[in-house]
């Protein structure tokens, strides 16, 4: 067995008086991607955050490649974890190339031109390469989300977390987004966990979906195993149709 990227195991987290997430366990093994999913407020994000350490968590404890990661320094944790946050960062009057670059390891005065290439290839994957030169503040949201995973995917961490990273792409980014993490973690055995509110994303995307709820973890396992009406229905509260091509599960609509 290979040594998972992540481990999560009886994680309490609190906001004060309020209680976010109730003894958590998950794994992350290194060339799997895993997809969180629940409604608002179930904790996907606290659990990305102490995942991350941006959060410290009141109980529990969280390995990356086996190693206790409240021992970690800041710039040993931000080696071995990309993250994209939720909220895509575009106040800053740079260009879209200088971005992705600052996903790189230490600011430069100028980098190499194998990584500007590789810089650029990920911009031409995300279909953006006339963007390159634009300003980060003068293109839009789907843009900027765009140019915080290529910065993302400058460095080939072993963990990669992704907090919805397709909110605001169109129907072919989406489907480019899926190559482009799959792709990822098959060729370079990075761990992905990746919160996503689109369960057709997920199904489509993930080795292994979580189901959270109020602070807990409901259900994991394969999409086929995990999204079905009765899970649906307990999870949302919702009444969905399921459709499945055999392997791949499909939300079709809901009542
Ligand atoms: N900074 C904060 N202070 C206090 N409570 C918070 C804070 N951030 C989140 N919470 C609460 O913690 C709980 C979990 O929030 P979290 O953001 O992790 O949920 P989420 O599943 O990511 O939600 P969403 O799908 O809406 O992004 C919620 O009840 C939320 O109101």
């Amino acid at each position: 067995m290979s040594t998972p990227a992540l481990q999560i195991t009886g994680l309490h987290f609190d906001y004060g008086s309020k209680t976010a997430l109730h003894g958590v366990d998950l794994e992350v093994d290194r060339g799997e991607i895993v997809a969180l999913l629940g409604p608002n407020g179930s904790g996907k994000t606290t659990l990305l955050q102490c995942a991350n350490r941006l959060l410290k968590a009141r109980r529990g404890e969280i390995h990356l490649l086996s190693r206790p990661l409240a021992g970690l320094s800041r710039a040993r944790i931000a080696r071995h974890i990309a993250y994209v946050p939720q909220v895509a960062d575009g106040v800053y009057p740079m260009t879209v190339l200088e971005s992705v670059l600052l996903g790189l390891e230490g600011i430069r005065w100028r980098y190499p031109t194998a990584e500007v290439e590789r810089a650029v290839a990920l911009l031409e994957h995300l279909d953006m390469p006339h963007l390159a030169h634009a300003l980060l503040t003068e293109i839009s949201g789907g843009e900027r989300q765009k140019a915080a995973i290529a910065r993302a995917l400058m460095r080939e961490t072993p963990l990669l977390l992704l907090d919805e990273p397709s909110n605001h792409l169109d129907l072919r980014h989406q489907r480019d987004l899926i190559r482009i993490l799959q792709r990822r973690s098959r060729e370079t055995g990075q761990g992905i966990l990746v919160v996503l509110h689109d369960i057709n994303i997920a199904t489509q995307l993930a080795d292994r979906i979580v189901l959270m709820r109020e602070g807990r973890i409901l259900a994991q396992g394969p999409p086929s195993e995990i999204i079905t009406r009765d899970t649906i229905q307990e999870v949302y509260g919702v009444d969905a149709g399921i459709v499945s091509d055999g392997a791949t599960p499909y939300l079709t609509g809901f009542y």
